[in-house]
């Protein structure tokens, strides 16, 4: 049933047409029906009591049914209004800035390359205004629909919201506080980036563009969501000429391939030890964009459940952003590998933030300037002087530590709104509250309750939780320092070699420990999958500042010096809660029909 529903859900995903979006709803209904049939022969059961830990832990996780516990004409509407959206982000096109006729611009390639290379404020406002408008601005009432669906469905499970569903995958009572101090060790140097980048972005934009002590415009940052700025670091680096880890065009000399990266990511896997990749995976995948069809780009790793079938759909670029994102996937394959013998119920990640974090922790170490010289990606002559690691470090912390704020409020945003404590005539405004509050970013158009912006991320489309890969760039820093010091490439008593160049390339100690962890899957509770790797049961912040901490003194100093205040001015929401009644709506206004005589029949 696992792999049926996969399959139709694959189907849909690669070849976005009705038929196959009507094939899927089917599957997911005959799925709800087998899984409520399943649900009520365990709920039958009075589990509670059990003494076997492992026998109560799969009845525990079983016993949660989901979506399928709403009645099928409201799992219909639900799966429906979610369909729709992701439909509408997969297929959204706008028109292109310098030649308005070209109205084929596509957010995978054409929009993300126009957010990452082009310098132009207009351009990039555009480019931004118009993703907006096409994506979320056309989802709002189909979002309404969706949380209504998706809170009855947590009620009906024993949960208050949609919010509360989500958070027992962590198993914590504490775990929002948990995220919030976390956040607030973060923070601090958080505000040292972001006042450094905006100071860099006045210096080229101007300071009527960029000012001294507001929120920096969202659209100036290299990536439409303002997510990881890792693509304008050529604006912002300290040490320009010095070195830069983006090898995207020695990829491009050496004729890289989306295949050729594929395969360097598995090597890099099976050095250390861990599992290959079967045949299946490389006969299914899909590592480029298909032509002549319309396909979810959003890259992503699947599991059909029967042990052999691992695939990944992604639209592969040949970039150093790719090359990363490609290891994020195979992070996922491996996973699924690795506990591909174990029951079902426990083919799943420790938590959601372990399964983010297992790629990650590996492209630490492939990104790193001894590997990129390793495998030919930067010359040997390549300086690693104290400059070039403040050009090394700061291109890192453009995409680990932007990235806290913005992981942070995708959450925060939904639980608001699954909690009832934002009503969907706030919808807007309370995003950009908290964008403004949390990543000191600012619209660059005026909002208003028109707009859905929350709907122009993947995620909120797609209703794909998030507050995992913010756990993620937490833990992923715990599981590169562990196994880094296991691999002998650092030792946190005598730092002789800095924990950022650590490379445990082909170190089979290092690979056995993380597959153990791996094997596990969620068969116990992740603090004991966290011991099996860090030593530590919880997460914890200071392995992320360890790695940045040379970085972080330089900042600090170098905001002194240019004057940069720290922090921003509220300086008023840049989203009016009434549009103006004259504001080119997103629905254009109903067309009212001539007034005159009856013309015959109907109107
Ligand atoms: C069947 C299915 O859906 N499977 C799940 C996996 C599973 O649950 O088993 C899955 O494939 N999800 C897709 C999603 C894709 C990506 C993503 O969305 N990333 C976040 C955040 C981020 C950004 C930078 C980064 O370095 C790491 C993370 C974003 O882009 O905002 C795209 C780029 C990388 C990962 C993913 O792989 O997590
Ligand atoms: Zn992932």
């Amino acid at each position: 049933m696992c792999y049926k529903s996969n399959i139709a859900e694959w189907q849909f995903a690669s070849d976005i047409t009705d038929e196959n979006e009507r094939l899927k709803l089917e599957q997911s209904l005959v799925a709800a029906r087998f899984e409520k049939e399943a649900w009520k022969n365990i709920t039958s059961f009075n589990w509670q009591p059990f003494t076997d830990p492992d026998l109560k832990r799969k009845f525990k996780l079983l016993s949660v049914l989901g979506p399928s516990a709403l009645p099928e004409d409201k799992l219909t509407q639900y799966r429906k209004s979610i369909d729709a959206m992701e439909k509408i982000y997969s297929t959204a096109k706008i028109c292109s800035f310098a030649n308005p006729g070209d109205c084929g611009m596509n957010l995978d390639p054409e929009i993300t390359e126009k957010m990452s290379k082009s310098r132009n404020f207009d351009e990039l406002k555009h480019v931004w205004q118009q993703w907006h408008e096409q994506s979320g601005g056309k989802m709002r009432h189909h979002y309404e629909k969706f949380v209504q669906l998706s809170n009855e469905a947590a009620q009906m499970n024993n949960f208050s919201d949609t919010g509360a569903y989500w958070l027992r995958n962590y198993e914590s009572d504490t775990f929002k506080e948990d995220i919030e101090g976390l956040w607030q060790t973060i923070k601090p140097f958080y505000l040292q980036l972001h006042a450094y980048v905006r100071a860099k972005l006045r210096a080229h934009y101007g300071e009527d563009k960029v000012p001294k002590d507001q929120p920096i415009p969202a659209h100036l940052l290299g990536n439409m969501w303002a997510q990881s700025w890792g693509n304008i670091d050529d604006l912002v680096t300290p040490y320009p000429g010095k070195s830069s880890i983006d090898v995207t065009p020695e990829m491009l000399k050496q004729g890289y391939t989306p295949k050729k990266m594929f395969e360097m990511s598995e090597e890099f896997f099976t050095s250390m030890g861990l599992l290959p990749t079967p045949p299946e995976f490389w006969s299914g995948s899909i590592i480029e964009k298909l032509v002549g069809k319309e396909m979810v780009c959003h890259a992503s790793a699947w599991d059909f459940c029967n042990g052999k079938d691992f695939r990944i759909k992604q639209c592969t670029k040949v970039n150093m952003e790719d090359f990363i994102v490609v290891h994020h996937e195979m992070g996922h394959i491996q996973y699924f590998l690795q506990y591909k013998n174990l029951p079902l119920v426990y083919r799943e990640g420790a938590n959601s933030g372990f399964h983010e974090a297992v790629g990650d922790s590996l492209a630490l170490s492939v990104q790193t300037t001894k590997h990129l010289k390793e495998i030919g990606l930067l010359d040997k002559s390549t300086p690693t002087d104290h400059e070039a690691t403040i050009n090394y470090l700061l291109a890192t912390a453009l995409d680990k530590i932007a990235f806290f704020p913005f992981a942070y409020i995708m959450d925060k945003w939904r639980w608001d709104v699954f909690d009832g404590s934002v009503t969907s005539a706030d919808y807007n405004c309370h995003w950009w509250k908290l964008r403004e509050e949390y990543q000191g970013i600012r619209s660059p158009v005026t909002r208003s309750e028109v707009d859905f912006d929350p709907g122009a991320k993947y995620h909120i489309a797609a209703n794909v939780e998030y507050i995992r890969y913010f756990v993620s760039f937490v833990i992923q820093f715990q599981f590169y320092k562990s196994l880094c010091v296991t691999a002998g490439q650092y030792d946190p008593h005598n730092p002789s070699q800095p924990l950022h160049e650590c490379d445990f390339y082909r170190n089979k100690e290092a690979g056995a420990k993380l597959g153990a962890m791996l094997a596990m899957g969620s068969s116990r509770p992740w603090p004991e999958a966290m011991r099996a790797v860090t030593g530590q049961d919880r997460m914890d912040a200071n392995a992320f500042r360890e790695y940045f901490k040379p970085l972080e003194v330089w900042l600090i100093a170098k905001n002194k010096e240019l004057g940069e205040p720290v922090g921003w001015n509220s300086g008023g929401l840049n989203c009016q809660k009434n549009p103006p009644p004259t504001s080119t709506t997103q629905h254009p206004p109903p067309v009212t029909q001539p007034v005159g005589p009856k013309s015959g029949g109907p109107t």
